[in-house]
């Protein structure tokens, strides 16, 4: 194939992060992607950023795709879903990013069956992602290649057969970052509780938790083995892993993850999509 025309419908963070990392891969030039979003201010930044073709009407957007991505939040893809029906381009692969949304309901609603669906994260943002993606039978060899280098230009790609993972990969992996961040940033916090300057807490947990990813996936040792070396008998870290143990640490992980999983099937439903914080049609 030529280099694709690909056509995002979504042009928030996400949709951002995407065409960063097509064109930083070389997938295809700027000229060939178009971004398509509601506020003309932020298609035009996108434009001046990164040379894509700005537009405010998705359905003119797609026309001549080769690829349409949709990169719209949960609450939004129903209307944009009923807006491109009978537009796509009919050899097109859509690949959708939305979580919680299923196949056989965007491929219904669309009236298209070449679909992929992804769930990324936002390291994306600097080719660190790690995405899961799953294909309708409809994919050709072509397209699913097509879509793994797309995929592949944000960070790591596992494609699955089983589109229930995609559910559970949105709770662990698409939503992990925000667990991280939120566990560094207690660090941090604590690092300054005791008297550290915040640059310096913020420098030691960023290369802590840097390092131990990186020493924990060049080991592939079980982490329970990684901890016991650093958990000296009536040490610190026995000290302080005993408070954590006792405050339902552990737990906590595991309620919170099978909550966002639970999220991501309820968005899936249509009858859930709306909640009254979302219902506002906020952008
Ligand atoms: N933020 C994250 O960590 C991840 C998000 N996702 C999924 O990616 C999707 C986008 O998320 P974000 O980029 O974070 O959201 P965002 O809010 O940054 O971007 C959504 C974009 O869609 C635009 N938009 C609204 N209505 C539209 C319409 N009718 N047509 C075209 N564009 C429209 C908005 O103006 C905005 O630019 C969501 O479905 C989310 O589930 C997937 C993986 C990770
Ligand atoms: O919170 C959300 O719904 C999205 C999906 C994965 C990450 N953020």
């Amino acid at each position: 194939m030529d280099a694709p025309k690909i056509s995002v419908i979504g042009p928030g963070a996400m949709g951002e992060a995407i065409i960063a990392g097509l064109l930083r891969d070389g997938l295809t030039p700027a000229q060939h992607v178009t971004a398509s979003g509601p506020d003309v201010e932020r298609v035009e930044e996108l434009r001046s950023v990164y040379g894509v073709r700005p537009m405010t009407d998705n359905a003119a957007a797609v026309e001549g795709a080769d690829v349409v991505i949709l990169s719209v939040k949960p609450q939004r893809l129903e209307r944009v879903l009923s807006g491109l029906c009978g537009k796509v381009p009919p050899q097109a692969l859509v690949l959708s990013i939305v979580a919680g949304a299923a196949l056989p309901s965007i491929s219904e609603r669309l009236q298209h069956k070449a679909l992929v669906r992804a769930m990324p994260n936002t390291p994306a943002q600097i080719g660190e992602g790690i995405t899961v993606w799953t294909a309708s039978a409809a994919v050709s060899t072509e397209q699913h290649e097509l879509a793994r280098c797309i995929l592949g230009a944000l960070g790591s790609e596992i494609f699955v057969e089983e589109e229930n993972y995609l559910d559970m990969a949105t709770a662990l992996s698409g939503s992990g970052p925000a667990y991280v961040f939120l566990f560094m940033e207690a660090m941090v916090d604590a690092g300054v509780h005791l008297g550290f300057p915040r640059r310096i807490a913020e420098q030691l947990v960023t290369q802590t938790v840097r390092g131990s990813a990186d020493y924990f996936a060049g080991r592939k040792s079980h982490p329970a083995a990684l901890r016991n070396e650093v958990t000296s008998p009536g040490g610190t870290s026995a000290a302080a892993l005993y408070y954590l143990e006792k405050a339902g640490f552990r737990t906590a992980i595991s309620r919170a993850i099978w909550a966002a999983y639970e999220r991501s099937q309820e968005l899936g439903k249509d009858k859930h999509r709306k909640s009254p914080e979302n219902s506002a049609e906020r952008d």
